[in-house]
């Protein structure tokens, strides 16, 4: 399996080299050269497997030479076996038709973990057997740093640096990011917002100089095997309802682009997805383009969600390529014009291979609390405000002929807060996590500027 630039101008590379090298040097994203599909019985003998045999079967075409299958399976375990339910990703039933995939039953309580633990698997077999480090840096709105940061805290050849935005993020988010001791884990606050953070991870990628000098690797979702991970529970959801006899429909709740679109991928090697619905907060770029064609930039406005508090949706670029017909120059013409004139319009063509496969929706801070509210009161769920946004898209996107499965994609506990206000319910955390509040936190704040993080990432790892 080879790994293509969404851009059109980078080198192939294998699975093990796309994951360790993260964003394309062309400024692209690496996704794989074609989609393997899968047969029909083989996706119907997936009903009844455990979580760690059906991700096996679904990761395992992608990953190629990089691992045996035996060393394979034994990452798989190890990734999964810490999680605090035994199906991994319990589906529940809402109402009728619809359906709760519950995604936060890892380390860190939110879906990122489902990506992560196996990424940290997969990088330390990879860089023990090469004997070589790497420097990871990442930018968050409050789920992909802190499940970063557990699935790679006291490596030795890994140094994680997290910058989120200073003031935007829960408190539990914050706290699981500045509390671990491990020397390895740097927290750094920049004075911006979540678009501010990535464009200045994207931009230490495209410093040739520095990527190279401190061997840089990235986990946020432009890491194909982030999303590759997050393809595994598309399919054990919809499995279970009654695919690929029977076709389901998902919500998604949307910021980065990164879990619908690994939705997308379950669609394409042959899952009978109906639609894939895209659910947003105020911050609703995602939502505006699939309406109008348009993608165009604003500033991103905080909400209770904050994890979605994003307007460069860094992913909507692999949905273009594939919409584009896998044309890299007319992606990086597109994402030129971002830069310049911060937005594009997508060609006719496209836009309607995207609206073919995509529905999206957006719902305002009084419905994300009156869905929490309500969801408790008619179902005993308590959601935390990112699948509140979910739910409340999906009840409106109802078919009754096909199950919707909404995502749910925190646990309530990191967002007390919003669901204490809707609910008069104050969540707790889990035993485990139970003195965060009280463990010293450790950070560095630093300036929206490339500069000085560079030169504390550069001292850091020198020391
Ligand atoms: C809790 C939560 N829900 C939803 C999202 C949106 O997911 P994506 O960025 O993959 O679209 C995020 C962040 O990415 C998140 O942390
Ligand atoms: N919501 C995310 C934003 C980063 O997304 P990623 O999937 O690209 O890592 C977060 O919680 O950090």
């Amino acid at each position: 399996m080879r790994y293509v630039s969404t851009r059109g101008q980078a080198p192939e590379l294998s699975f093990e080299e796309a994951m360790l090298t993260g964003l394309a040097r062309d400024g692209g994203l690496y996704v794989p050269a074609s989609v393997p599909a899968l047969p029909e019985d083989e996706i119907a003998a997936m009903a009844g497997q455990p979580y760690e045999e059906v991700a096996y079967r679904v990761m395992r075409p992608f990953v190629g030479e990089a691992f045996s299958d035996a060393q394979f399976r034994t990452l798989i375990d190890a990734a999964y076996g810490g999680f605090g339910h035994a199906a991994r990703a319990p589906l529940v039933q809402l109402g009728a038709g619809h359906h709760l995939l519950e995604l936060f039953h890892g380390p860190t309580l939110a879906f990122k973990d489902f990506a992560m633990q196996i990424i940290g698997q997969m990088f330390e077999a990879a860089l023990t057997r090469s004997g070589s480090r790497v420097t990871i840096v990442g930018a968050t709105s409050g789920d992909t740093g802190s499940a970063a940061i557990e699935a790679f805290r006291g490596l030795a050849a890994v140094d994680v640096f997290i910058l989120y935005p200073h003031g935007r993020i829960s408190e539990v988010q914050r706290r699981q990011m500045t509390t671990p001791t491990d020397d390895n884990v740097h927290a750094l606050a920049v004075d911006g917002d979540f678009d501010d953070c990535q464009a200045l991870v994207k931009d230490m990628f495209n410093d040739f100089d520095f990527r190279d000098g401190v061997a840089l690797a990235g986990v946020n979702s432009i890491n194909w095997g982030r999303v590759l991970a997050q393809v595994v529970y598309f399919f054990t959801s919809a499995v279970s309802l009654g695919a690929p006899h029977r076709p389901v429909s998902f919500t998604v709740p949307t910021g980065n682009f990164g879990d619908i679109y690994a939705g997308s991928i379950a669609r394409a090697m042959g899952l009978p997805i109906e639609r894939l619905v895209v659910a947003t907060n105020r911050n609703d770029i995602l939502h505006r383009t699939l309406e109008s064609g348009a993608y165009v930039k604003e500033g991103v406005h905080p909400t209770i969600s904050p994890s979605m508090d994003i307007q460069v949706s860094s992913n909507f670029e692999r949905a273009l390529f594939d919409a584009y017909g896998r044309d890299g120059a007319a992606v990086a013409g597109q994402m030129s014009e971002l830069r310049d004139s911060g937005g594009f319009r997508i060609s006719q063509g496209a836009y309607e291979g995207l609206k073919e496969i995509y529905g999206s929706d957006r719902v305002s801070e009084e419905e994300t609390s009156a869905t929490i509210k309500q969801a408790l009161a008619e179902t005993g769920e308590l959601l935390c405000p990112h699948s509140a946004v979910g739910v409340a898209v999906a009840e409106r996107h109802l078919d009754p002929s096909v199950p919707m499965i909404t995502l749910a994609t925190a646990h309530p506990a990191k967002f007390p807060d919003a669901v204490e206000d809707a609910t008069g319910v104050r969540p707790p955390l889990p035993s485990r996590m139970a003195d965060l509040y009280e463990r010293p936190e450790r950070v560095t704040r630093v300036p929206g500027e490339l500069a000085p993080i560079q030169e504390i990432i550069r001292e850091r790892i020198a020391s």
